[in-house]
């Protein structure tokens, strides 16, 4: 059974609840007019939690297949713990991922391997799917150690975790050097990365979890460079960040990879 590709938008720190709505709305135009269909290529997008109640008004009364996903998690199940949302919480809100471990997370606020192990159980607890983030900084590559250094990221998350839950993770690898710059990581790049990871889950794990663990690739995707970054055969996807705040750049992204998914199948 083929993967389904998956089209992520983690907006990050930008758009309030008005913008959010105003975007929905646009991208829902965008879609409708461009006939998309779902079952080609998921859609998802992760606002800031002030927003998801709003995305997901818009995507109901809209009647769209669009996922949502939170940016983060606590760790908690509930209970005395100021500022933090639990799992449970943001499953009620509709929401079907959680983004675990994004590298801005990890750099600007104390995240480390146990927090984030206890994050992804939450997020699976909850009947929602994790979407690890890995990658490498400038400074591994330069040392030619990135392959490791991002399987070492996810062994250190997974490796207590069941066939059953391993087998609901999704992983991007967002090489730190390659978000918000401009420049993507070259196809080859994602490609291998990718493959690395997958290798990983069936040595770790089996071939079947391996074969069912959605990667996506992140790192200044736009539709300039989304179809040559899916032409490798284990990139399932993208975690966008900046060309997700446009709706027309965003829903050209997700065209080429819902075209990409269905040339995929056909060979
Ligand atoms: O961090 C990212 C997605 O999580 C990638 O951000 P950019 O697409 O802006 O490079």
């Amino acid at each position: 059974m083929a993967r389904t590709a998956l089209v992520a938008g983690n907006w990050k720190m930008n758009f309030d609840h008005f913008q959010a709505t105003y975007f929905m709305q646009k991208l829902a135009w965008l879609l409708r007019d461009a006939h998309y269909d779902f079952d080609d290529a998921e859609i998802a997008i992760m606002p800031p939690f002030t927003s998801i109640r709003s995305v997901q008004v818009l995507v109901e009364s809209e009647n769209m297949k669009i996922k949502i996903g939170a940016q983060n998690v606590s760790e908690m199940s509930g209970g005395a713990f100021t500022g933090d949302v639990s799992a449970e919480m943001l499953e009620k809100l509709g929401c079907s991922y959680t983004i675990i471990g994004h590298s801005e997370r990890r750099k600007y606020h104390p995240e480390d391997d146990v927090n984030l192990v206890d994050k992804v159980r939450a997020t699976l607890a909850a009947g929602m799917q994790p979407i690890l983030c890995v990658g490498e900084s400038f400074e591994e590559r330069r040392q030619g150690i990135e392959l490791t250094y991002a399987t070492n990221q996810v062994a250190d998350v997974t490796r207590d975790l069941s066939a059953g839950q391993a087998r609901r993770m999704l992983v991007a690898y967002e090489p730190v050097w390659a978000i918000g710059r401009g420049a993507s990581a070259t196809p080859q790049d994602a490609q291998d990365a990718a493959a690395a990871i997958r290798r990983h889950f069936a040595q770790a794990f089996d071939e079947d979890v391996a074969n069912d663990v959605r990667i996506l690739y992140g790192g200044s995707v736009k539709a300039a460079n989304a179809m040559d970054l899916m032409a490798g055969p284990d990139v399932d996807g993208f975690l966008i960040g900046g060309a997700s705040l446009d709706p027309e750049e965003f829903s050209k992204i997700a065209r080429i990879v819902a075209l990409a998914a269905r040339r995929r199948r056909k060979q």
